[in-house]
């Protein structure tokens, strides 16, 4: 464990009066920059008109120097934050940001904390000092420089303070001690060797990184994103990376990271965003979450689309060319079966369902009007034949009645007709416990369904693509056209230039009327994030999956579709795990998928939470599972957990009595309160008449002083203080219910407080 003290080495004024130096030298470079990439985008924006290739190339180059710009302002805090030293080599500056010297030829004046060369910045260490001699951490104010912590990492000429399994000490120690603020921050000053691993691990394959509380899952993940956008650019910046997270309030809180990080290419979005044009976050039961989130819906979605492909008990009758027409039920079940046969998605087999139909009524009616009666050889012709199929495919009546029984779906339309009918649910074979109101609003659960029912019902696109190819057809027309005069020009300039007229390239020579169109045809300039967030198909590069315990089966299944390539980082803990569809095995969720072919690392440092208040978390966890160990605390903070029992008529008041307490004590930090599910409103709103402006709700705004919320919308964050309430509802409210008290106890930073108004729980028994 670290001690309470930095092992800093002190360093001379003349030291800092050269870094300052330096280091406005950046802010310079910085600065110039930062005007150049200004100057090009208001010149830009000045342009107007142009052919369309040219307005797609402005667009283009608009949007390359706005988010450089957006890069360099958002490194202004932090740019520089440490220097290598080098025994047979000249120093090396590392930030957020690779910077040159107008020279390139001058060598980097800043290092990109993710390039290889700053690697040992993360790595090195006295015995392993991969030819440092010196990590400098440069602490900064705005452009000011306010500290430097020094590290000789030369065994020989070093004092001994270094330790072997954290590097930048001091530098580290004043990250983990500072106030929270309601937003995570990015830790690229003080990654760990272990957690520098996992964010440099390779591109392709399953990884999964399995830790406790406070293992730094979350930033490593997004370092992970910011490394793998660096390191592979090219492949990336088309394809995006996809980062989800557990809600909305925990996107939130890690929103700026990267941007910090000078990365603007990812996709950030909760399971309820994963299907374009519904924001699905309306809340449901856990139990029926998880009955949605388990493989038995595959079988029980493709019933309930089976279910819709209809017959008649006998024949439905329709009016066609001024005759009833009937249409039977055997006409019918024979078209149903060649269309199912053919394993098409439904809206695509629709096809087979409507020719098939139309082909057996045609010889019903040739059977009727061409019929030899003197019983020979029917005396329709094939002629004939193909025209009472046109007409019968364009009778609106005929459409009409087919459509009846195979409709064209979506899936929308068939999960909420599905949940929203206890004779459907049936049918179906789920339970009469999914039924819900038609009104009532899409949940994060029902996503993985709509995107599987997307998949079942696919997309008739034919009409589409035939619009399309006509409007190819036309524009490359068109473009001959065009290239004809410009041909037909040449031949007038060069009519009596003999030889000279061959040697000459023509357009035609160099284009044709196909490429021609491509070229002018309108390029979508939307960065890759916003279009996959728009498109239920898009393939990402890469997908980082966080809290990723919590993804039930089906959910998996929807993430799995969007990464065919398996590049996919997943990081959780299976001991936090409170969906009852989550998983406590990261082998079932990935072996469907890649078989054997992942790999786990394990986060063993808990940098969040201090030593005290996981004595009592580590109780918590041994009645979870006895087989699971606490990651080791990093620090102590030297404060004594505590718990009261109260009276559960006062609870309201022994509350805010606490939270003044506390808020008090943590002065600028920050104060989460967690509650059982039913106390959350009572608890909400007498809190919020006590202290103006605490922040309750379905998404808390994390940057008021105090904020009340669920064990369930406590994922993933992190309080200076945290007052857990009536943990013995919050054990009794779900199966996962001490998961869930893991959790709680493990959100504080410094201090951690329990009121109970029963028993204090056994597995809290150390705080009585
Ligand atoms: N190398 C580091 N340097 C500075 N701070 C760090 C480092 N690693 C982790 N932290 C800090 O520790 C805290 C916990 O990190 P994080 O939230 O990523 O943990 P986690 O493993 O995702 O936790 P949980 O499973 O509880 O959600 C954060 O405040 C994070 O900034």
């Amino acid at each position: 464990m670290i001690p309470q003290k930095g092992a800093t080495l002190s360093s001379s004024s003349a030291d800092i009066e050269s870094e300052q130096a330096y280091l406005t030298t950046l802010y310079q470079r910085l600065d110039q920059l930062r005007e150049q990439a200004d100057n090009r985008l208001r010149a830009i924006l000045l342009e107007a008109g142009g052919t369309p290739q040219g307005r797609t190339q402005r667009e283009a180059t608009r949007a390359h120097y706005a988010e450089q710009l957006a890069q360099f302002n958002s490194v202004e805090n932090g740019l520089c934050f440490g220097r290598l030293d080098f025994s047979a080599d000249s120093p090396r500056y590392i930030g957020r940001l690779g910077l040159f010297a107008e020279d390139r030829d001058a060598g980097p004046l800043l290092v990109d904390w993710r390039a290889p060369a700053a690697r040992p910045f993360y790595l090195a260490t006295a015995v392993h000092p991969e030819g440092v001699t010196r990590r400098r951490h440069l602490r900064t104010r705005g452009r000011v420089l306010t500290g430097i912590d020094d590290e000789t990492l030369d065994i020989e000429a070093g004092d001994g303070t270094g330790r072997e399994d954290v590097t930048g000490e001091a530098a580290l120690l004043s990250a983990l001690t500072a106030n929270r603020t309601g937003r995570m921050r990015d830790i690229v000053e003080t990654i760990q060797a272990e957690q520098d691993e996992v964010i440099r691990s390779g591109l392709p394959g399953v990884l999964v990184v399995q830790g406790g509380p406070g293992t730094g899952k979350t930033a490593v993940a997004l370092h992970r994103a910011a490394y793998l956008l660096y390191t592979y650019r090219e492949q990336l910046t088309r394809s995006g990376v996809l980062i989800l997270g557990p809600n909305t309030t925990f996107l939130r809180y890690i929103s700026q990271v990267l941007p910090g990080l000078a990365e603007t290419g990812v996709l950030l979005a909760t399971l309820g965003d994963m299907f374009p044009g519904v924001r699905a976050h309306a809340a449901e039961s856990p139990a029926v979450a998880a009955i949605k989130g388990g493989t038995d819906m595959l079988d029980a979605l493709e019933n309930a689309v089976a279910d819709r492909q209809t017959l008649p008990d006998d024949f439905v009758e329709v009016d066609h060319d001024g005759y009833p027409l009937r249409i039977e039920r055997e006409v019918l079940l024979a078209a149903r079966t060649a269309a199912r046969r053919s394993g098409r998605p439904h809206n695509v087999a629709r096809q087979i369902f409507v020719t098939e139909a139309i082909h057996q009524l045609s010889q019903q009616i040739a059977e009727r009007i061409g019929a030899d009666p003197l019983g020979g050889d029917n005396l329709l012709s094939e002629a004939d034949l193909a025209e009472t199929r046109r007409e019968l495919r364009e009778d609106v009546d005929v459409q009409l009645a087919l459509f009846d029984f195979w409709p064209v779906l979506t899936p929308r339309q068939v999960l909420r007709d599905l949940l929203s009918d206890a004779d459907r649910l049936e049918s179906a074979g789920l339970p009469a416990e999914l039924l819900r109101a038609r009104s009532a609003g899409w949940t994060p659960a029902d996503v993985p369904l709509l995107d599987e029912l997307a998949e079942l019902l696919g997309v008739d696109d034919t009409l589409k693509v035939r619009e399309q190819q006509r409007q190819r057809k036309a524009a490359i027309e068109y473009a001959e056209g065009v290239l004809e005069i410009v041909e037909g020009s040449r031949s007038l300039d060069f009519e009596d230039e003999g030889a000279e007229k061959d040697e000459i390239l023509s357009a035609l020579d160099v284009v044709d009327a196909g490429a021609f169109v491509e070229r002018h045809e309108v390029i979508d300039t939307r960065t890759a994030a916003e279009r996959a967030a728009a498109d239920r198909t898009w393939v990402f590069g890469h997908v980082i999956v966080d809290e990723a315990q919590e993804l039930s089966p089906m959910a998996w299944r929807l993430l799995m579709r969007r990464c065919p390539s398996r590049s996919v980082t997943a990081v959780g803990d299976v001991a936090q795990t409170s969906e009852l569809a989550g998983t406590n095995s990261w082998e079932q969720v990935f072996e469907p998928y890649v078989a054997q072919r992942w790999r786990i690392v394990e986060l063993s440092v808990n940098y969040r939470t201090p030593a005290e208040v996981m004595a009592v978390a580590a109780d918590v966890l041994a009645a979870v599972d006895p087989a699971l160990r606490p990651p080791r605390s990093v620090r102590s903070a030297g404060v004594t957990p505590w718990a009261r029992r109260v009276p559960a008529d006062t609870l309201s008041e022994d509350l805010i009595a606490a939270v003044r307490k506390e808020a008090a004590l943590i002065e600028e930090g920050r104060l989460g309160i967690l509650v059982p599910e039913r106390l959350e409103e009572s608890l909400g709103a007498d809190l919020v008449a006590a202290v103006p402006g605490a922040a309750i709700g379905e998404q808390p705004d994390l940057l008021n002083h105090v904020a009340l919320m669920t064990v369930r919308q406590a994922k993933g964050l992190e309080f200076d203080s945290v007052l857990v309430v009536a943990p013995d509802e919050i054990i009794a409210e779900s199966p996962r219910g001490l998961s869930d008290l893991y959790v709680a106890v493990t959100r504080a930073t410094r201090r951690l407080g329990v009121l109970h108004t029963t028993d204090l729980p056994k597995v809290l028994a150390s705080l009585a």
